[in-house]
């Protein structure tokens, strides 16, 4: 996951492979709760490990539930079999509306049967959302619900005991999420061992789907709720939450939205395989394939599996009503971005209440690529951009704590006018898709030639290593510490009985098997450490004795070239920052950025030592100047690829720097080349 401030994505060309989908929120959050409402034990599989469904595991911890993780994705409940094990908890529900709503309608009936004093919170946007169509739902079945802030909106407090009154219906909105609903048909099984509980829906019901997501479910875990149209639900006397025993989470068929739409906007020979959800799904936003087949692409698939290529080009426009796929149908924003046409989502009108007003955010957002947009109370109509490029800008776009904003956003990377997206606070994706940018790279391709390096060369101990980490870090780059190879390379000469001294190094067959050898390097780098083939050789490759026979062997053009693309396989996405002698001269002389790091030798002697010391080896200061003298010598007097600073390198001397502020020094540099307006906030203007 990029924890990073904000995450450049280069102009993406083609999307083809295959992508594994998270689980499905809705399903998780409902199965976790109906698992902790059941007797017995329930095992979970591939559940959604994401903000969401974390905030309410901890829920049902804090309130006497066992919960064992068996894998990332496998847990174990044991439920509470309609009793209180907790008579008193504050749970924090962060942003999540699939645990806020229904675990206040669950401890609303509980607290009311068994008694209890429960407070339900969560993050500031979580108190503008409103809940109070289902509190006066259940303040007209008889249960104590307080507001604790604002009337209409968390945080709340429930508590009994208090008399619930089942015989007449229960009226509930249907209008404003059908989330209330869903909390009431989660809760009132709890309530229904004697008599039938009906309730009834005021207004139309939006999101239909989700209530039918609701009903499989508790269908799953034994009770079988009477459907009336959707106006009147009942739940029949005698219900009782009985657990399957084991329940397999679908793919989260939102999520599949974003990669259907790469599939239909990316130019490619070969389809976007989507697994983990597909036309058997019980989740409402499949209907999105149809949505995203009626603008072109060309959708294929099996039970638990779809394929998507792109089809009509550019997309063709449409006017829906989007009420029954109100999450997925953001990506249908984007993809107008690329319509032959305008596009008008209608019925939208939740997107107002979500994790922000979301027809504000995306009509402001798209606007920063260049586009018309227009909004109403409950549509939005965009105007599409140049199928060859006219028009399009490269945005910064804020992505106001949304995660659906920020996955949206992505898509635009496919512009044809190739210009990169910034994603603010990439992080947001937390909340229901962590791994959402690391799962798109492995089925989307960029040119090379779009691909960011920053190349940072210069002599020895300069800190061109730290730097690059640090750099990387910041932008969620990869980073190529091209002397590790060369490192590697002396190591393996020696494990193999190949002599690196000088002498032997002017001996044609030495350097014919040196070639060989590097041509061949099993160089592997993972979490921080350096293997060498299955040897961890981290410690082993930074010694000084390393450092040295990795700066004789580098000095034959046969190791440098066989090393070449190598090193070149490291432009992958996001971006490259790469540290070495010559990556702005010879590897990446292309690279938007490069700068040439010094620091006095006198300086870097001591950083060596200090270095080394922490590490507890021990040497003398004398001999890390003399030895630094000579490598950084022979670096520079090289036949190829010696140690200068490329024609267009920007010069760093650290000499008098923390490592801060050299960082801050090479960002502020990249910055003033990337296109995007230096202000990260809601609503700034992207440039061309
Ligand atoms: N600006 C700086 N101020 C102070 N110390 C620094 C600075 N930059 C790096 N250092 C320290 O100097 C030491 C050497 O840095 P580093 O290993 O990054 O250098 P390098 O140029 O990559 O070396 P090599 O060429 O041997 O790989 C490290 O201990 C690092 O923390
Ligand atoms: N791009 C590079 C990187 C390194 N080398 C050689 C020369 C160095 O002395 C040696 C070790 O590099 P370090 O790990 O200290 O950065 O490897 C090179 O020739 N080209």
């Amino acid at each position: 996951m990029y924890t990073t401030a904000f995450l450049d994505i280069p102009p993406l060309r083609r999307a083809a492979g295959t992508v594994r989908l998270p689980g499905s929120k809705s399903i998780s959050n409902r199965v976790l709760l109906l698992a902790a409402l059941s007797a017995g034990r329930t095992e979970v599989h591939d559940l959604l490990d994401s903000d969401d469904t974390r905030v309410m595991l901890q829920a049902l911890q804090q309130l006497g539930c066992t919960v064992q993780r068996l894998g990332p994705t496998t847990v174990a409940v044991q439920g509470l079999g309609g009793q209180l094990a907790q008579r008193q908890a504050q749970l924090f529900l962060g942003n999540a509306g699939t645990a806020m709503r229904p675990l206040t309608a669950a401890l609303a009936v509980l607290a009311a049967q068994h008694g209890g004093v429960f407070e339900l919170s969560g993050v500031p946007r979580m108190h503008e959302r409103p809940i109070g169509d289902l509190v006066d739902a259940l303040r007209l079945l008889g249960a104590d619900v307080t507001y604790l802030g604002q009337d209409g909106y968390p945080p709340l407090r429930v508590q009994g005991p208090a008399a619930l009154r089942l015989q007449a219906p229960i009226r509930v909105r249907g209008d404003v999420s059908s989330q209330f609903l869903t909390a009431l048909l989660l809760a009132l099984p709890l309530a229904a061992q004697h008599h039938p509980i009906t309730v009834e829906v005021d207004g139309e019901l939006i999101s239909k789907p989700y209530v039918d997501i609701t009903l499989k479910l508790l269908q799953r875990f034994g009770v079988a709720v009477q459907r009336d149209g959707w106006q009147r639900f009942t739940i029949p006397a005698g219900a009782r939450y009985r657990t399957p025993g084991t329940v397999h989470v679908e793919g989260d068929a939102s999520a599949a939205s974003y990669f259907i739409a790469a599939g239909a906007l990316a130019a490619s020979d070969a389809a976007l395989t989507i697994e983990g959800v597909g036309l058997a799904s019980i989740q409402g936003d499949i209907a999105f394939a149809d949505a995203a087949r009626a603008m072109g692409a060309h959708i294929d698939g099996e039970a638990n599996r779809l394929h998507v290529r792109r089809g009509a080009w550019p997309l063709r426009a449409l006017d829906l009503d989007c009420n029954a796929i109100p999450d997925a149908a953001m990506t249908l924003a984007v993809m107008a971005l690329y319509a032959d046409g305008p596009c008008t989502l209608r019925n939208i009108g939740s997107w107002r209440v979500k994790e922000t007003d979301r027809i504000a955010a995306m009509a402001t957002e798209l606007r920063k690529f260049g586009a018309v947009v227009e909004e109403g109370p409950d549509w939005l109509r965009v105007h599409p951009l140049g199928a060859d490029g006219t028009g399009w800008r490269a945005a910064s776009v804020y992505t106001y704590d949304d995660h659906r904003m920020a996955m949206c956003a992505s898509l635009a990377a496919f512009n044809p006018a190739r210009r990169p997206v910034r994603i603010q606070d990439p992080r947001c994706v937390a909340k229901t898709f962590p791994d959402y940018f690391e799962t798109l790279w492995q089925v989307v391709q960029a040119d090379p030639a779009d691909i960011p390096v920053i190349c940072i060369d210069g002599p020895s101990a300069c800190g061109k290593g730290t730097l690059a980490a640090a750099v990387a870090q910041r932008l969620g780059y990869h980073v190529l510490d091209s002397g590790a190879l060369y490192r590697l390379l002396g190591l393996a000469a020696q494990r193999a009985g190949v002599p690196t001294d000088d002498a032997a190094l002017a001996d044609a067959a030495v350097a014919e098997r040196l070639a060989a050898l590097a041509a061949q390097l099993p160089a592997r780098f993972a979490d921080g450490r350096i293997w060498l083939g299955d040897d961890d050789v981290t410690d082993e490759v930074r010694s000084q004795a390393a450092g040295a026979a990795a700066s004789r062997v580098s000095a034959l053009p046969a190791v440098r070239a066989a090393l070449l693309q190598a090193q070149r396989a490291w432009r992958r996405l996001p971006g490259l920052v790469a540290d070495g002698r010559d990556m702005g001269t010879v590897v990446f002389p292309d690279a938007p950025l490069k700068v040439y790091l010094t620091a006095g030798v006198a300086e870097r002697a001591r950083r060596r030592y200090e270095q080394l010391r922490a590490r507890g080896e021990h040497a003398s200061i004398d001999d890390l100047l003399a030895e630094l003298q000579t490598r950084d010598a022979r670096d520079r007097a090289r036949s190829v690829a010696a140690l200068k600073p490329a024609e267009d390198a920007l010069l760093l001397d650290n000499t008098h720097q923390s490592i801060e502020q050299s960082v801050q020094t090479v960002l502020q540099w990249w910055q003033q080349r990337r296109p995007f307006a230096p202000d990260h906030g809601a609503g700034d203007a992207g440039s061309s």
